[in-house]
């Protein structure tokens, strides 16, 4: 327990903690306003270079950045630097949000544009201002917090719906039967909300569903 002199020092590290959090918005929203149309791309800090998912990362990345997408990842290792190197090595924009950790790795090789982040929530808010859609490969802890952040906010409508892509049939089925089984089945989410989520293993697929959502939204007028 803090004693009571610890106590008011913490307090008021908080309160100028604040300021640092500020920072971190400021410098965000300044470095990535004038963003292409961007995809979020989301997937394990441990699979290796020769990984299924890192390959399916590369081409996704390349796809997206010859549909004229900038990619933006965790700008970490597996299958972020993977993404990273397909969108860099077909010409397009490379973008790594990294995020400050203990077992600091810095950003990727192929990020062109990088930011370090100390704080996840901030980090997040650009992943998620910054895209037209998130696609999500097989991950671990961080990949599902960033996956249900998404679709809570999609689902909350606390912003214009953008579709969340699962890629990886077989690797999120087991993740998907448990959403029905459970959650639906008990009335915790509805057959609308599983809507909110789609799953493919063809990249193609998926940059069309992106770009048919971009032009429905464009239509729509709300881009
Ligand atoms: C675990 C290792 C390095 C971690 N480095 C990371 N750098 C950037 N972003 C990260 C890192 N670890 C997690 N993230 C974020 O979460 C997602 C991946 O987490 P998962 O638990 O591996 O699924 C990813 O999308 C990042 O945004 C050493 O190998």
């Amino acid at each position: 327990m803090l004693d009571s002199h610890h106590r008011r020092e913490w307090k008021t590290k908080d309160a100028w903690r604040a300021l640092r959090i500020l920072s971190e918005f400021v410098e965000g929203f300044d470095t990535l306003a004038d963003l292409p149309p961007a995809v979020s791309v989301f997937g394990s800090a441990r699979s290796t270079p020769d990984s299924p998912e890192c390959e399916l990362a590369a081409d996704l990345g390349a796809a997206l950045a010859e549909a004229g997408y900038a990619v933006i990842t965790g700008g970490g290792p597996g299958v972020m630097e993977a993404a990273n190197r397909g969108a860099t090595e077909a010409g397009g924009m490379s973008v790594g949000l990294g995020i400050e950790l203990p077992f600091e790795q810095g950003l990727n090789d192929w990020v062109d544009v990088g930011i370090d982040f100390r704080y996840f929530f901030v980090r997040k808010t650009m992943f998620v201002k910054y895209a037209q859609a998130f696609v999500v490969l097989p991950g671990g802890f961080g990949t599902l917090d960033e996956l249900f952040e998404a679709i809570t906010l999609v689902q909350t409508k606390k912003v214009t719906r953008f579709p969340v892509i699962l890629m990886g049939v077989d690797y999120w089925a087991g993740l998907l039967d448990w959403i029905k089984t459970t959650l639906l089945k008990d009335g915790k989410v509805s057959e609308a909300d599983l809507e909110l989520l789609q799953v493919t293993d063809d990249v193609d697929e998926a940059v069309q569903i992106i770009v048919d959502a971009d032009a429905a939204l464009a239509e729509a007028g709300k881009r």
